[in-house]
């Protein structure tokens, strides 16, 4: 279907605004009037831009206080009216939005609202222009959705019809009860439909519109079931975001508008107007990779962990780290002179790496190449939002190229210290990408998300959401962070289970490792929460593990200090499901350096 954005949902000029929504592949833009009053071209200009750009306007909005005014009221309005409809032709646009007023001489008489209705609309008429009235959810007497379209039918004329917008519909109760009369709107007479989620808020219904709503699967409504409702009525305009959101007023056009368009293409895929390729579910972690100018560092703290550099790169400075199936590459070459320490790439078993490159090419995600030098095995491999690089591996599979192929082993030590795996990688996102980066994730990887947490941090609030794969073997912990964030603290974690962490921990400090110490008024706490064995809560004291407890069982997990911008976790998770958010508080302080330490 075709597809659609309005200018107030991007950050900057009407022209970066344009630009942006073309680049990432819409069909069209409604044009916001203020976007247009600011803008220095002529609407004529703007007609061109947009025709260069291959870019439809498919709407202007908004009108404002049009309908059920006093008869001198309302002769100003057509007044008005008559300029809008003389500028639409001027940009080329046939469809304006007309919502439900707000204004004080506003009465509540739907016999006048559709009278003078339908006489906005027979002057709209001689402009070639058609009327799309829209409820909204604070209306002074329309404020529903099925009352606006009563209002429409009454007035019965063909250069009238309704807007529907899943905020003020949805934001008013999704009961299918209250749906249901979307059934009774012949398509053709729903001129337009916008689309915006939002997370579940108790709040002022204007406020939360004016600030909250986000882009189709980032918040709370079945915006999918309301589509549906909608196409099965036989309309087939344009699928339209608008999005009053105050991150990205702030945040760069181009990366939002391409979130916006994924949005919008997994909607489609969600009710079936437009396939994609088949999410393919990454069904283990293959390695994560960190950049370092320095590998002495990193090497210091992995060989305390218990890892062995078991194998180098044939031809680049990238040694692979391992303890049982926890794998990590350590690159020394150029990124790492460049960004410093830090997680640079992940890689991700795949029962189709092929297929999962093609589903994230579908969706919009960077496609690297995929090969990073002549001589490396040609993986398939996309960059997420916060540019991570996502390999889709196939560790040990004759048929396909293995990134182990790269790697000569290299004569080591088996010096285990009981790390498994990697039972999840903590991604730090830029403020402004969260949503971004959950969407991403779920849409793109066919993750499951979590339900966001928040975390306080002593100079900010974070929030964290972990996606995951069905069986937890893939888990990333997605967070953010308030702007700025400190690297040091808020850097990329990678945890490793292991079966004993008590163990694992005391090696590591025997080793020459340096744990996070915790403060003790965390071990009085935990005290006075649980009772503990003789002894093990001293042992934890002293080596800065903390505990928690869900439905499922038992979490204890401790934390290295930081190296760049990379941490380590151990945890031990004896049929516990979380990440420890109830500690997580505790941890950030304790790197913040506020205990003293
Ligand atoms: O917040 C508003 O005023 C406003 C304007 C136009 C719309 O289409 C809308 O949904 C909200
Ligand atoms: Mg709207």
């Amino acid at each position: 279907m075709r597809t659609s954005i309005a200018t107030v949902s991007l950050s900057g000029s009407l022209t970066e605004k344009l630009t942006a929504a073309a680049r990432a592949g819409f069909d069209g833009v409604e044009i916001f009037e203020n976007d247009l009053l600011a803008s220095p071209l002529t609407p004529e200009e703007i007609r061109a831009r947009c025709a260069d750009l291959g870019l439809g306007i498919d709407l202007y909005q908004p009108m404002r206080d049009m309908e059920a005014v006093p008869e001198e009221q309302f002769a100003n309005n057509l007044r008005r009216a008559r300029h809008k409809f003389e500028l639409m032709g001027r940009l080329g646009t046939d469809t304006v939005l007309v919502c439900s007023s707000v204004h004080p001489l506003a009465v509540d008489d739907d016999a006048l609202a559709a009278e003078q209705l339908g006489r906005l609309a027979d002057l709209a008429q001689q402009f070639g222009v058609r009327v799309a009235y829209e409820a909204l959810a604070w209306g002074r007497h329309v404020s529903t959705y099925d009352h606006a379209w009563q209002i429409v039918r009454a007035a019965d004329h063909p250069a009238l019809g309704t807007c529907l917008d899943s905020f003020h519909i949805l934001s008013r109760g999704s009961e299918p009860k209250s749906l249901e009369a979307i059934a009774d709107i012949p398509g053709e007479k729903i001129f337009f439909l916008q689309l915006a989620d939002a997370p579940l808020l108790a709040m002022d219904v204007l406020q939360w519109s004016r600030h909250y709503r986000c882009f189709p699967g980032q918040g709370g409504f079945d915006v999918a079931d309301l589509v549906r409702r909608v196409l099965h009525t036989g309309y087939n305009g344009p699928l339209s975001l608008e999005v009053f959101n105050d991150v990205y007023r702030q945040a760069d056009a181009g990366p939002t508008a391409v979130d916006a368009h994924r949005s919008l293409l997994a909607l489609q895929e969600a009710v079936g107007v437009a396939p994609l390729p088949e999410p393919v579910v990454p069904t283990g972690v293959a390695f994560a990779e960190l950049v370092t100018p320095d590998a002495g560092p990193v090497a210091a703290v992995l060989g305390a962990l218990g890892f062995a550099r078991t194998a180098r790169h044939r031809s680049k400075p990238v040694d692979l780290w391992q303890q049982g199936e926890a794998r990590l590459l350590v690159n020394t070459g150029p990124a790492g002179r460049r960004d410093g320490t830090g997680l640079a790439a992940i890689g991700l078993e795949s029962p189709d790496p092929a297929g999962a490159a093609r589903r994230a090419e579908s969706l919009l995600a960077p496609v690297l190449p995929r090969r990073r030098a002549a001589e490396d095995a040609p993986l398939d491999a996309v960059a997420a939002p916060d540019g991570t690089e996502l390999f889709f591996c196939a560790t040990g599979r004759p048929e396909l190229p293995d990134w182990r192929a790269d790697f000569a082993d290299v004569a080591h030590e088996t010096g285990a210290a009981g790390v498994r795996r990697i039972d999840h990688l903590a991604l730090v996102q830029p403020w402004h990408q969260f949503d971004e980066a959950a969407l991403f994730h779920r849409s793109v990887l066919g993750l499951q998300a979590q339900e966001s947490v928040d975390v306080a941090d002593p100079y900010g609030l974070m929030r964290s959401r972990a996606v995951t794969n069905p069986d937890g073997s893939v888990r990333i912990a997605l967070s953010v962070g308030a702007a700025p964030t400190d690297d040091t603290v808020h850097a990329q974690h990678i945890a490793f289970a292991t079966d004993d962490v008590v163990m694992t921990a005391r090696r590591f400090r025997d080793a020459g490792g340096r744990v996070l110490p915790i403060p003790a008024n965390y071990y009085d706490d935990l005290a006075a929460r649980f009772e503990f064995a003789d002894g093990e809560l001293e042992t934890y004291r002293e080596l800065g593990i903390l505990y928690d407890r869900d439905a499922y069982g038992e979490f204890r997990h401790c934390y290295t200090r930081t190296v760049g911008r990379v941490f380590f976790e151990l945890v031990q998770r004896d049929g516990y499901r979380g990440y420890g958010a109830q500690n997580a508080p505790v941890r950030l302080a304790a790197q913040h350096g506020v205990t003293g330490v």
